[in-house]
């Protein structure tokens, strides 16, 4: 899949960005292409709240991070689970009328999760930045910013709101780009996700230095379908180069039953991340506890 970027807003230094800006005089091709799109005023308007200076100033005072990775290799359950806290989506609309991060993410925590995944995205998935730092106030285990990220401000924005990793869309950026954000992300001490749609996405991927934890989506950001399959394919392709490296796979999106658990477990990914199944039950945390129950 390809992601066209928008030229960004003027008033930032065209030299210093590494992607290629197409212009894109079309509506936009698919659901990711409208919130990347979107994404670039968003960005603006924090940056004009909070310039960068003022933030790495901020960030000096910040906590240190958690490990994520390690909380996913520790747990001795496989596949581990991060679970997600998502009031709605583009493909379901809203997931869950009565929504309490807060207390969704607690109830995760006590039903096993590993590490939690935050969706910060306003405009499309109802979460906030609000919630993230909520969150971290009341859970212990490990926080991922489930955003979009285009630019290295919105890295360093997360890790202000409390998250220990964030996610990087392989569609989204350049190889540059993705090299380029790895090293930041090594720099705040936060995980990348680098999360992959396809075999040609992994290797490119693959070409890079530092990856260490790869999520494979499951959801056709064409048509919202989800089909477990995708997993078992770029794995049964890239198992063995995977882990050679160390690399910990996680399967993403469309995650039901533990016989779901129990597929991608055994294609090889180590870890799931968990959405909509879980958050639309009416206690998700126990409904947590009785997925990874023996
Ligand atoms: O969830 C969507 O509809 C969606 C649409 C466009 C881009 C991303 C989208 N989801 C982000 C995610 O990766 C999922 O929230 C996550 O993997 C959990 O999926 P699920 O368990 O199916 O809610």
């Amino acid at each position: 899949m390809e992601i066209r970027r928008r030229p960004p807003n003027p008033s930032i230094a065209v030299e210093e960005l590494r992607y290629q800006i197409k212009t894109p005089n079309s509506e936009p091709a698919n659901i990711l292409e409208e919130i990347i799109w979107h994404k670039e005023t968003e960005v603006d308007q924090l940056r004009e709240k909070l310039p960068l200076s003022e933030l790495q100033r901020k960030l000096k005072d910040a906590p240190a991070p958690k490990d994520f990775l390690a909380a996913l290799r520790n747990n001795p359950k496989k596949p581990a689970v991060i679970a997600e806290v998502k009031k709605a989506s583009p493909s379901k609309g809203v997931i869950r009328e009565d929504f309490d991060p807060v207390a969704i993410a607690k109830s995760y925590q006590s039903g096993g999760a590993s590490c939690l995944s935050v969706l910060t995205d306003t405009k499309f998935f109802q979460g906030s930045f609000q919630y993230l730092a909520q969150i971290r106030e009341v859970v212990d285990i490990p926080l991922l910013c489930k955003d979009f990220i285009i630019y290295p401000y919105q890295m360093q924005w997360a890790r202000l709101h409390g998250a220990d990793a964030v996610l990087l869309i392989a569609a989204v950026l350049s190889d540059q780009d993705l090299q380029y954000f790895l090293k930041i992300v090594k720099a705040l001490g936060m995980t990348a996700l680098i999360e992959v749609h396809t075999l040609a996405e992994l290797d490119r991927v693959l070409n890079l230095d530092g990856a260490t934890l790869i999520g494979i989506n499951n959801r056709n950001l064409k048509d919202f379908s989800v089909d477990l399959k995708t997993t078992e394919d770029i794995l049964q392709a890239r198992l063995t180069t995977l882990s050679a490296r160390n690399i910990t796979v996680v399967s993403e999106s469309g995650l039901y039953t533990a016989e779901d658990l129990a597929r991608v477990g055994k294609a090889g990914a180590s870890a799931v991340l968990i959405g909509e199944s879980l958050v639309k039950q009416p206690d998700p945390g126990q409904a947590l506890a009785q997925l990874i129950q023996d």
